[in-house]
């Protein structure tokens, strides 16, 4: 674990949790590496009649808990190592929530925007033929991740029934509606960190009409403006890939929302919005109190931790901030409550699709929202007392919490496995 990989990082924070538990070695040994990676390369034709493959991954991490969970990724950066860690950090995240899962991830190193609607399709379903043996609803369960989308899970979940000869829609989360997604998938992920800041603002510090930064603005964040505008938090600064904008009195996150829609960047609508337009990275440095990192990991490093202002961030993004950040962070006062936890509505709503697909009986929008908030209070407030009662930080507390839940579970199944090979 002395590496500085990410996944060596991601096992920092086991091993510092650890060390708050009586955990026998064998617990740490079996949650240091993933139970199984599988790597393919996927053939498809392409539109103009030439053959492209591309990589791909499905990583089961840990079932222990239950059937692996976790999404699948369309990016023309994804790695192995990338797949393995969001794999622990599923892990971690579905125990934190008390979710019946285990971890899982998978990614295609694709650039998706390259390819057209067919070609997507076609890449969508191989996926599925090369792990349909890998995949199941009581073995992994796929969901969106970056760059993939309910239409893709639609395709996916129709090439699973069409492989077993059965209508399978629990075997992936985050489908369209009309093939049995659920009410409430769309904002859950921002929806579950929304709840998270409401139920803590006080111990946070955070009034009601704080003032929020919001760094990517795709499904996550822009979800998060949307809801904290709602309840009269001002949002005012917000980035994408191209640049951020910045108007201290407050942005209009529904024309915002709305312009991304139609294709336009952040920094193009600036002057509708009378805002700056900044560099990306001077987003992080904004007066706000409440930085919410909703792009993709290591966004907040060693380098640019000790310029942040904001009192609390919000992880929606997974693994936006290094190891190295967070000792500056937690030096500075700067309460951050981590990725495991703040961005866990989505596999949460994920879960409750998996459950409704299964009873074959489906929920409405006000039964979600109850079962989500009842659910992030709980975890949250768990997760709060443990901070507070062992004078860590809330990222140690959600681990100390979560792996307290595996290690019971790695115990509860004896040690026959130890022994067989
Ligand atoms: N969508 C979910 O349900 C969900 C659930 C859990 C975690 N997450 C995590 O949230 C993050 C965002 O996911 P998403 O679904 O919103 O993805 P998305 O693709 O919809 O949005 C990503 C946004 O980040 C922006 N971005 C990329 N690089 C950037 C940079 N350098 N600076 C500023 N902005 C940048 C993009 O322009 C885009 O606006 C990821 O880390 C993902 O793993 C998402």
């Amino acid at each position: 674990m002395s590496g500085d990989s990410l996944l060596d990082r991601a096992l920092v924070r086991l091993e510092e949790a650890a060390g708050h538990l009586q955990i026998d070695q064998d617990v740490i040994e079996k949650l240091k590496y993933p139970r199984e990676t599988t790597k393919t390369r996927l053939l498809i034709r392409m539109d103009d009649g030439s053959r492209k493959s591309f990589q791909a991954w499905r990583c089961r991490y840990d079932d222990t808990r239950g059937p692996t969970k976790g999404g699948i990724r369309f990016h023309p950066h994804s790695t192995m190592e990338e797949v393995e860690t969001l794999a622990f950090w599923m892990t971690f995240k579905c125990a934190v929530m008390n979710l019946p899962y285990g971890g899982g991830k998978g990614a295609v190193q694709v650039d998706p925007h390259s390819l057209s609607k067919s070609e997507l399709e076609r890449l969508s379903r191989a996926y599925v033929q090369a792990f349909a043996s890998t995949i199941g609803p009581d073995r992994d369960i796929p969901a969106p991740d970056v760059y993939t989308n309910a239409m893709i899970m639609g395709w996916m979940a129709d090439e699973y029934s069409q492989i077993t000869g059965q209508v399978s829609p629990a075997v992936i989360t985050g489908k369209p509606i009309s093939l049995g997604g659920s009410l409430g998938r769309n904002d859950a992920t921002a929806r579950g960190g929304f709840y998270l800041v409401r139920n803590l603002a006080s111990e946070l510090g955070l009034d009601r009409d704080h003032t929020v930064a919001i760094q990517g603005f795709g499904n996550a964040g822009q979800y998060y403006a949307r809801l904290a505008a709602s309840d009269r938090n001002t949002v005012i600064a917000v980035s994408d890939s191209a640049g951020a904008i910045y108007r201290p009195g407050g942005l209009d996150v529904e024309a915002l929302i709305a312009g991304k829609s139609s294709g336009r960047r952040l920094i193009d609508m600036a002057a509708d919005q009378g805002a700056h337009a900044i560099d990306a990275e001077e987003l992080l440095s904004v007066e706000a109190d409440l930085l919410v990192p909703a792009a993709l990991e290591d966004m907040i490093t060693a380098d640019n931790a000790a310029r942040i202002k904001a009192k609390v961030i919000l992880e929606l993004a997974n693994g936006p901030v290094t190891p190295g950040a967070d000792k500056i962070l937690n030096d500075h006062g700067v309460v951050v409550l981590p990725d495991i936890l703040a961005n866990a509505g989505g596999v949460t709503v994920s879960y409750f699709e998996w459950v409704q697909n299964r009873q074959g009986f489906y929920w409405d929008l006000e039964e979600i929202h109850s079962r989500l908030l009842k659910i992030v209070e709980r975890e949250g407030r768990a997760v709060w007392s443990i901070a507070k009662e062992r004078g860590v930080s809330v990222r140690s507390a959600a681990y100390i919490h979560a792996l307290d839940r595996l290690a019971t579970a790695i115990e509860a199944h004896g040690t026959q496995s130890f022994f067989a090979g």
